[in-house]
């Protein structure tokens, strides 16, 4: 099978963006094309697969399929790239429109000279904060915000938040020494999350700035996660390290995301959106 293919990134989260105005491709074959056009021996080399697809209720669709296979529900580097690639290939004709992805439709607005879009600015929506929502395992419908969370012997202070997807924050004093390598593979399996977890160190620099690293559930980890990022200045706001509706500038180890959580709820974030390889994906 030929499947032409873009390959994008935001930050250096690297997806291979699938056209599926003009591609078909079986359901049940979504899953492996995922893990082999990620693997960088045997396939292209990505952190995942996205493609972008005709909707009923939006402009674009967006599905996003982690390196692993599994199918994730919002991706904020993967949404960038789809308003860029939408734009860029006449898939709508005005700056500012909707996304369809499986966390809820949210409003895109491209940036750049005519045909060549540089930076996104998403619309991505409200956070969800109550245990129910994340989801972790547990009757109530809390917040948690800074709860103990053990895991292997190290004590952690957790605060979850869904922004569509989970996300486990937590803020440490020295980025360059989060245990992401040790812990992130473990607590993004942990049984209180019963549907997985991306797993976030945040390092908080004054109120407006903050550095970032991220295990991604389904992926590991990779140079930067928009979802994670949006998750992050939540997480400040409600620990009282940043302020609502005020932009904090995120580091990511592949580069900066502006983030502003409105007074409306609604979380926003500006970023890059690039394309660096079109090509055709010889596959059986
Ligand atoms: N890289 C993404 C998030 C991708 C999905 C995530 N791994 C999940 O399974 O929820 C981003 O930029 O938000």
């Amino acid at each position: 099978m030929k499947i032409p293919f873009t390959k994008m990134h935001g930050l250096g989260n690297s997806y291979i963006y699938i056209n599926m105005f003009e591609e078909h491709i079986e359901e049940e074959k979504l899953s492996k094309l995922a893990i082999d056009v990620a693997n960088k021996d045997t396939g292209i080399g990505s952190d995942g697969l996205i493609l972008i697809e005709p909707s009923k209720e939006a402009a674009v669709g967006m599905r996003i399929f982690n390196k692993d296979g599994s199918e994730g529900k919002t991706c904020g580097n993967g949404l960038r790239c789809v308003a860029k690639f939408a734009y860029e290939n006449n898939l709508v004709k005005e700056k500012t429109f909707l996304i369809e992805t499986k966390a809820g439709n949210v409003t895109a607005e491209v940036h750049g000279t005519h045909q060549l879009i540089d930076e996104v600015t998403v619309d991505m929506g409200e956070p969800s904060l109550n245990r129910k929502a994340i989801p972790m395992i547990g009757e109530d419908t809390s917040q948690i915000i800074s709860e103990n969370f053990e895991v292997s012997h190290h004590p952690l202070e957790l605060t979850a938040v869904s922004m569509g997807n989970p996300h486990a924050v937590f803020f440490v004093e020295n980025i360059e020494e989060a245990p992401l390598h040790d812990l992130g593979p473990i607590i993004t399996h942990d049984h209180r999350f019963p549907e997985g977890v991306n797993v976030e160190f945040v390092e908080v620099v004054n109120e407006t700035e903050l550095h970032f690293r991220v295990w991604e559930r389904g992926s590991g980890i990779t140079q930067a996660c928009g979802t994670g990022a949006c998750a992050a200045v939540v997480a400040a706001v409600l620990n009282r390290y940043a302020a609502k509706d005020q932009v904090v500038t995120v580091h990511l180890s592949g580069g900066d995301l502006a983030i502003r959580w409105a007074t409306d709820n609604h979380v926003w974030m500006k970023g890059k959106a690039q394309t660096t390889i079109e090509g055709t994906f010889l596959w059986s």
